[in-house]
């Protein structure tokens, strides 16, 4: 299988800090990895790494076999790249409609210049990106809330908008920082099933998560990192019983 992300030699420190020490990491379409460790591991650094919210200090980073490393953010999300953030950067007074359209996308000044010079091509262009952003509320099952502000849902659906933003972006790989954490019932429940669908549409996607259920029972696979590397990727259930990583991770 081609893997979609291949990840050679990344390493990255702050200061004394090591965030990332030698990391190599493949991820392959329709599948869902768990990337797991305790805090402080290098979780979310690495998938900072990965969308460019810092710069590595060696290694590279490629997405269906092109160079992301030293590219911009939007640039690596215009070839594919798609995430989700622990904080989850929903705009709180506009619907969630309005959360999906407006995307990373142009700058303003680019928007009205465009305007001036092809009005026809922006309208088009804006129902466009409404048809989709219609579509990926359904795949979240989110139409029902889609005029409803971000700030009047409960938080595991406002959770689901995070995600639902990210699936704007037509993606290949989707990393997604804590898409469980403080989310309950039926939205857990949709939020599996959205993750699984996503995934078997053929994007390669990436959890970081601490509830090791959701990981247990979403993920093909998991990688376990500890101090900025990866120590072992297998079967999640192997993981878990692995004494060795369980004292790393809970430090008893
Ligand atoms: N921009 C930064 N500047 C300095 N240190 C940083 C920066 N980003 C992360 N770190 C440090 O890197 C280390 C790894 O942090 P990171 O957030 O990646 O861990 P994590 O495994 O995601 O942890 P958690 O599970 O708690 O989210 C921590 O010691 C953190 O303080």
């Amino acid at each position: 299988m081609t893997p979609v992300l291949e990840i050679d030699g990344l390493d990255k420190r702050f200061g004394g800090i090591v965030v990332a020490d030698g990391i190599d990491l493949t991820l392959n379409p329709g599948r869902v990895v768990g990337l797991i460790g305790p805090n402080g591991a290098g979780k979310t650094s690495l998938f900072n790494l990965i969308s460019g919210v810092f710069p590595s200090d060696a290694g590279t980073i490629r997405l269906d076999g092109q160079r992301l490393d030293g590219l911009a953010m939007h640039r690596r999300a215009s070839l594919g790249l798609a995430r989700t953030w622990q904080n989850l950067r929903l705009f709180p007074s506009l619907s969630v409609l309005d959360n999906l359209m407006v995307g990373p996308r142009r700058y303003l000044g680019d928007r009205f210049l465009r305007l001036a010079l092809d009005p026809a091509g922006v309208r088009s262009q804006e129902a466009g990106t409404r048809r989709r952003a219609e579509e990926v509320l359904e795949r979240t099952r989110l139409s029902g809330v889609a005029a409803t502000p971000a700030a009047d849902l409960t938080f595991g659906q406002q959770k689901l908008v995070g995600v639902a933003r990210a699936l704007m972006n037509d993606a290949r790989c989707l990393l997604l920082d804590e898409p469980m954490a403080g989310v309950e019932g039926q939205a857990y429940e949709i939020m599996q099933q959205v993750v699984r669908e996503v995934a078997e549409g053929g994007v390669a996607v990436c959890v970081v998560e601490h509830n090791v259920a959701f990981i247990r029972d979403l993920c093909d696979e998991g990688v376990f990192m500890f101090a900025g590397k990866v120590l072992a990727r297998g079967p999640v259930a192997d993981l878990i019983a692995d004494p060795r990583l369980t004292e790393l991770y809970f430090g008893t």
